[in-house]
């Protein structure tokens, strides 16, 4: 049968209902809860009715991100401008038009369900919910660096000459707002970059900061602004009891500028206090816990850490795959090189650590599943390499080798070579991110026995799909597997609008 593509759609249910402003669903979330009885495990189905209610007003959002000279912050600009203008340049193999390939809600579809030929029907999955569209993004930010986005998109030798060529005019007259520097937290190769930086104490640069989300809002009369940090990784912050370790503390060890707390840290409070989303693109521990203690007690929402784009988005696949066929993966080794200026800043070891960190974790709930093929506390080797290779620039290498028991004492290896252009991949990404946690924060439940609606809880940990070490709310489970996070998306948003989970059982075309 065939697959029917369709821009729109609208639920005919008793439980839905559409006004002007709202969506209302009346919602079932069926899950089962289990015991231990006597040594019996004992599952019980449960059925529980939500209301859900999504803000239809999609607002006129703006993007800040920190870290806007670099790779991805310029190419993800330079995309949205070329989509918006519709703007089309001239490659060795013809005229390539823009497009938002490589964003999970702008270019993936979602099957609704079948019709009566039992031909499936697929909506894009901006159409499931009114989604904030990234040609109206309205983007600015800050960086350590100077250089207007013109000059920032040339360096970067990530885009098409052809395209720079027509993007300049519109590149040239955005220049990133000055930043916090701490040289501690960044290689040292980056300090010829810092001629662009904030002074005055850390209470004094991060007042600062609020009052560039504050102006930034007000300029461009901008309904919301959401944060995201694309600047260079950090190392990670040593947590001090009372100094970082709550909010109180936290905001004590600002006023008295401490060494150990980061700019990243200082963003994200400035956000947290501004009332602004704020998502950590990168691997440090931006949240420590002042930082997670701040956002619950103000209800502001906070997601990270490190965009999943490529090399680690593949061994989230990749492993569950193996290890949901019964199939022991016992080493895996990803190497990958790249020659960009985050290549360069992750060629200082604490800056390396960060990142080996992020791309460690990412197997640990998978082979954790399974104890059939892993006893308690066995794992996988498994080894990361980086290493900085000017010479390819943006254009990032990735090799992995997973070695895997198979039946009978045999073994299976993989090898995987992947091209995977950083920062055309991390673009897309970016905008997934901002767009998402914009939508969830029009979401609000409540039981259907209960009076207030809630929101989610300020970590947004749906998020998860778009990150390599997802935070989540405390003792939530971390799941990494990519199809499960993006599963939690289509059904989080299809509940949002009445409809069920694709369960993909196909009973009726099965009897
Ligand atoms: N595929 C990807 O590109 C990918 C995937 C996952 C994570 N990341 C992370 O995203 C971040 C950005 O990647 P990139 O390739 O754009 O790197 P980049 O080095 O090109 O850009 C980082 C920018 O941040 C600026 N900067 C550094 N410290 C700053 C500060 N305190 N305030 C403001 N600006 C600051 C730098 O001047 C630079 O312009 C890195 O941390 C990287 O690890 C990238
Ligand atoms: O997302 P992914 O491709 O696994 O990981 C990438 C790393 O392999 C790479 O070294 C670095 O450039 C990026 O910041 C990104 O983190």
């Amino acid at each position: 049968m065939s697959a029917q593509m369709y821009e729109n759609f609208k639920v005919n249910s008793s439980k839905v209902q559409y006004t002007d402003e709202e969506i209302i669903s009346n919602y079932t979330y069926s899950t089962s809860k289990t015991s231990v009885v006597n040594g019996e495990l004992i599952v019980e189905p449960v059925n529980t009715n939500y209301v859900f209610k999504t803000d239809r007003k999609v607002p006129k959002l703006g993007c800040m991100i920190v870290g806007l000279g670099g790779n991805n912050g310029t190419t993800v600009v330079a995309g949205v401008i070329a989509n918006r203008e519709g703007l089309c340049w001239k490659t060795k193999t013809g005229l390539q038009k823009p497009n938002y390939y490589g964003s999970v809600v702008m270019a993936s579809t979602i099957k609704l369900g079948s019709d009566a030929e039992g031909r499936d029907s697929y909506v894009p999955l901006k159409s499931l919910l009114p989604m904030v569209h990234p040609n109206d993004i309205v983007f600015g930010g800050w960086d350590i660096n100077n250089a207007d986005l013109a000059e920032a998109m040339e360096r970067a030798q990530v885009l098409e000459h052809d395209l720079q060529r027509q993007l300049v005019p519109h590149m040239k007259e955005i220049r990133p707002l000055p930043s916090i520097y701490f040289p501690d937290f960044i290689a040292a190769n980056q300090k010829d970059r810092a001629n662009n930086v904030l002074t005055g104490t850390k209470k004094e640069q991060m007042e600062q900061i609020r009052r560039d989300i504050r102006e930034f809002k007000e300029s461009n009369k901008l309904d919301k602004v959401i944060v995201l940090w694309s600047a260079n990784t950090e190392r990670f912050s040593s947590i001090l009891p009372g100094a970082n370790d709550t909010w109180e503390n936290l905001q004590q060890s600002i006023e008295r500028g401490d060494d150990e707390i980061s700019p990243s840290t200082l963003f994200a409070v400035a956000c947290i206090l501004e009332n602004t989303i704020y998502i950590n693109g990168s691997p440090q521990n931006t949240f420590v816990p002042g930082v997670l203690d701040l956002a619950i007690q103000k209800n502001v929402p906070i997601a990270g850490d490190d965009f999943k784009t490529g090399q680690t988005k593949i061994k989230s696949v990749l492993t569950d795959f193996l290890v949901s066929a019964g199939i022991k993966p016992t080493s895996i080794v990803s190497y990958n090189h790249l020659g960009n200026n985050d290549g360069k800043n992750l060629s200082a070891p604490q800056q390396f650590r960060s990142k080996e960190i992020t791309k460690s974790n990412v197997v640990d709930d998978m082979i954790a599943s399974n104890s059939i093929l892993y006893k308690e506390g066995e794992h996988p080797d498994h080894v990361i390499v980086i290493k900085y290779v000017p010479y390819v620039g943006d254009s990032k290498r990735a090799m992995d080798e997973y070695t895997s028991q198979i039946f009978m004492g045999g073994h299976n290896t993989i090898v995987i070579h992947n091209t995977c252009e950083d920062s055309l991949l991390a673009a897309p990404i970016i905008l997934d991110l901002v767009i998402l946690a914009e939508m969830c924060d029009r979401i609000s439940l409540r039981l259907d026995t209960a009076n207030e609606f809630i929101t989610f809880h300020p970590v947004f940990s749906l998020l998860s799909y778009l990150l390599k070490a997802p935070l989540v709310p405390e003792k939530a489970n971390v799941v990494n597997a990519l199809f499960k996070q993006r599963a939690a998306i289509e059904n989080i948003f299809k509940a949002c609008v009445g409809l069920p989970p694709d369960n993909n059982m196909l009973l009726e075309q099965r009897i």
